[in-house]
């Protein structure tokens, strides 16, 4: 289960839904189809966006990934392991491997930093009390929060509660961190910072993410795969290491043009007078893009 090596993206998925849908009966009794029969891979050591309008269909399809929502019809196969079939025990073993943050991080507001992210460690037991200090101290060093170790989440700012939540998700050393709007509650200064400890703990640890968010800028500073959900589908999914091509969906055409932007600002940053002279076009600062928070 753990992960040790910051492994390139593999060839072969780690993550696999195949025909996956999912009802939800309305408040007026009828049944809304919230996920179409959807087919995913995702591949090991992948940071994959999942963006699309509100309603879409994100956060089911995320959370049909640990079976938080249990598909109605097809298959979840994560680290080779069909979850669909597996009892309420082998169920919980399994979701050992698949760590999870939310948009309003989800923290026990009575328990201190450590004693947050201990709880995986403690709930599923057999580790000594060395082991599980040690794995926390690690977690909370990969956050950057070690000096907050004995504060309470009502001492914290929205991103430091973020990281905590970080720090428990990736406490039992999963493979799979899924991440539901992670930023959506917190400024476009500390949005950045946050991606960039995700970009970090995935290069430190080999994470495979999932990612839903509705802003752009998400995908694009972070994720090297997106899919584009509309209407319970993905609509059109792509690479984001390749070269910039023609998209058919309006929020792939959207994501592409701000990698082109974002390119054309490293190569006006490269020019070999750039520190010299002043430029005829002002340049858009990278991190000014990154602030600029598109949303969907
Ligand atoms: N438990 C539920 N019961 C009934 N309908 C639900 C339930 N969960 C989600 N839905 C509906 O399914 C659709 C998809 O919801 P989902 O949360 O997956 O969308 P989303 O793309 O993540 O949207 P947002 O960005 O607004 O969170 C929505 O119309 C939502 O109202």
């Amino acid at each position: 289960m753990s992960h040790s090596t910051a492994d390139p993206i593999s060839t072969s998925p780690l993550i696999r839904l195949r025909d996956v849908q999912k009802k939800f009966v309305t408040a007026d009794g009828g049944v809304f189809e919230a996920v179409k029969s959807v087919s995913l891979d995702v591949r090991q050591g992948e940071i994959f966006g999942l963006i699309g309008k509100s309603g879409a269909g994100k956060s089911t399809l995320l959370r049909l990934i640990n079976l938080l929502e249990r598909p109605d019809a097809g298959s979840v196969i994560v680290a080779g392991r069909e979850l669909t079939g597996l009892g309420r025990r082998e169920l919980r073993e399994a979701r050992q491997n698949i760590g999870m943050i939310f948009q309003q991080f989800n923290l026990l507001q009575n328990a201190s930093v450590f004693d947050n992210v201990a709880f995986p460690l403690k709930i599923h037991g057999g580790a000594s009390r060395a082991r599980i200090d040690a794995r926390v101290r690690e977690c909370l060093a990969l956050v950057g929060l070690t000096d907050k170790i004995a504060s309470y989440p009502a001492q914290l700012s929205g991103g430091q509660k973020q990281r905590v939540a970080i720090a428990r998700a990736l406490a039992p050393r999963p493979q799979v961190l899924l991440c539901d709007e992670p930023t959506s509650a917190l400024d476009s200064e500390t949005t950045r910072s946050l991606l960039e400890t995700l970009r970090d703990i995935q290069q430190k640890t080999g994470v495979t993410i999932v990612i839903v968010t509705h802003e752009l800028s998400v995908v694009e500073v972070l994720c090297s795969e997106v899919a584009i959900v509309e209407g319970g589908r993905i609509a059109e999914q792509f690479s984001l290491t390749g070269p910039s091509a023609a998209r058919t969906t309006v929020l792939g055409q959207e994501i592409e043009a701000l990698r082109e932007r974002r390119a054309r600002e490293a190569r006006w940053d490269a020019r070999p007078d750039a520190q010299s002279s002043s430029p005829a076009v002002p340049p858009l600062n990278a991190a000014v893009a990154v602030q600029e928070l598109h949303h969907v």
